[in-house]
């Protein structure tokens, strides 16, 4: 399957976002003999979302800190775009990364807004700026009215709330790398949820280059274009979209790792309206369901009422029957099924 039948609004490439390339990056901590990341090599095209995995130890937080020089490569080498992270300073190169976390990092005795800004004020920005930058992060995060949310402070806010704040204010300088660690891992699953929703629209608005790590493989799944799958170690074990690790993963280690249920997290990343239909006369009594019907749920609709399909219900005519054969291989082509 292509990416844009999983993605339908795809990232915008932005003239501002640019590529991260790790080249056989290494980090041997001092005083331990074996590597914590282990000659990593990927690439991060400008615009997408990598989401590493990978158990506990794996090496995920020391790849994302290696990228913004919080610790340094012990060899090999990371770019942004053209440029070796070790040919910019490490003050310029945190002001083109924005760095979320799970536990948010929001400075208890500022106020919504005086986080928000505290990037923008180093760079220099007019209180008129900042401010309408302000308004407009948090409208972008769902915090309105703005006026109500801007004077708060973090205790003020939920769990929830705060992780919002702090993704605006990762994305307040409009940095073109986003570097994210476990931003929603605090998070109840139902307003985790409501989160990865709003990131993701976010993501696809401005199309940020974005490394997001994660435990849960089903958020890896969910928003990355991309996964790769860290071992002990640091070794990379997989890389590929979402799709194409479910159908093939490359080995036990990530079959495992990506859980028994691999076979219907898969069809969870078909939608109705990507695949192809039969135009029948007269339809099937089949249950009537939207374009936006992920494959799996279509299949267990169909289990449910006992019947050998859906029909998609899109509002286009003629409407179009998907028999159980083509929601159990929905990447296979037309006719092949
Ligand atoms: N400052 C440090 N000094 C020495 N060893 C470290 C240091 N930080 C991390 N490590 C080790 O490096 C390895 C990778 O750690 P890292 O935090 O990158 O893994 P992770 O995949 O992010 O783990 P988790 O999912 O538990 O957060 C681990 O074995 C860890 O013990």
């Amino acid at each position: 399957m292509n990416e844009s039948q999983h993605r339908t609004t795809g990232p915008e490439r932005t003239e501002r976002s640019v590529s991260i390339t790790f080249d056989r990056a290494t980090k041997i901590y001092p005083g331990s003999e074996t590597p914590a990341l282990d000659a990593l090599s990927l690439t991060v095209e400008a615009g997408e979302l990598l989401c590493l995995v990978g158990p506990s130890g794996g090496g995920k937080t020391t790849a994302l800190m290696l990228i913004n020089r919080l610790i340094d490569l012990t060899s090999g080498d990371i770019r942004i775009g053209e440029t070796s992270i070790t040919d910019i300073g490490a003050i310029e190169l945190r002001r083109k990364i924005g760095y979320a976390i799970q536990q948010t990092g929001l400075f208890p005795h500022m106020t919504v807004a005086q986080n928000i800004a505290v990037v923008p004020r180093i760079l220099g920005w007019s209180a008129a700026r900042i401010d309408a930058r302000t308004d407009e992060l948090l409208e972008l995060v769902g915090l309105t009215p703005t006026a109500q949310w801007r004077a708060r402070y973090p205790g003020q806010l939920s769990g929830g709330q705060q992780q919002r704040v702090g993704i605006a204010r990762a994305l307040a300088a409009d940095p073109p790398l986003m570097l994210m660690d476990e931003p929603f891992g605090a998070l109840d699953p139902i307003t985790r949820t409501a989160v990865q929703d709003e990131f993701l629209a976010i993501h696809r608005a401005v199309g940020k280059t974005t490394v997001f790590v994660t435990h849960d493989i089903d958020e890896a799944i969910k928003m990355g274009d991309k996964i790769a799958v860290l071992r002990p170690g640091g070794l990379l074990a997989q890389l590929g979209p979402p799709e194409d690790l479910l159908a093939e993963p490359a080995d036990d280690f990530v079959a495992s790792f990506l859980g028994a249920e691999r076979g219907l997290k898969r069809l969870g990343l078909y939608r109705l309206g990507d695949l192809a239909g039969e135009q029948r006369e007269p339809l099937p009594d089949w249950p009537r369901l939207p374009a936006g019907t992920t494959a799996r749920e279509a299949l267990s609709c169909a289990t449910a009422e006992r019947a050998d399909g859906v029909i998609v219900a899109d509002g286009e005519t003629p409407e179009r029957a998907v028999p159980v054969a083509r929601l159990l291989q929905p990447d296979v082509s037309e006719g092949a099924a």
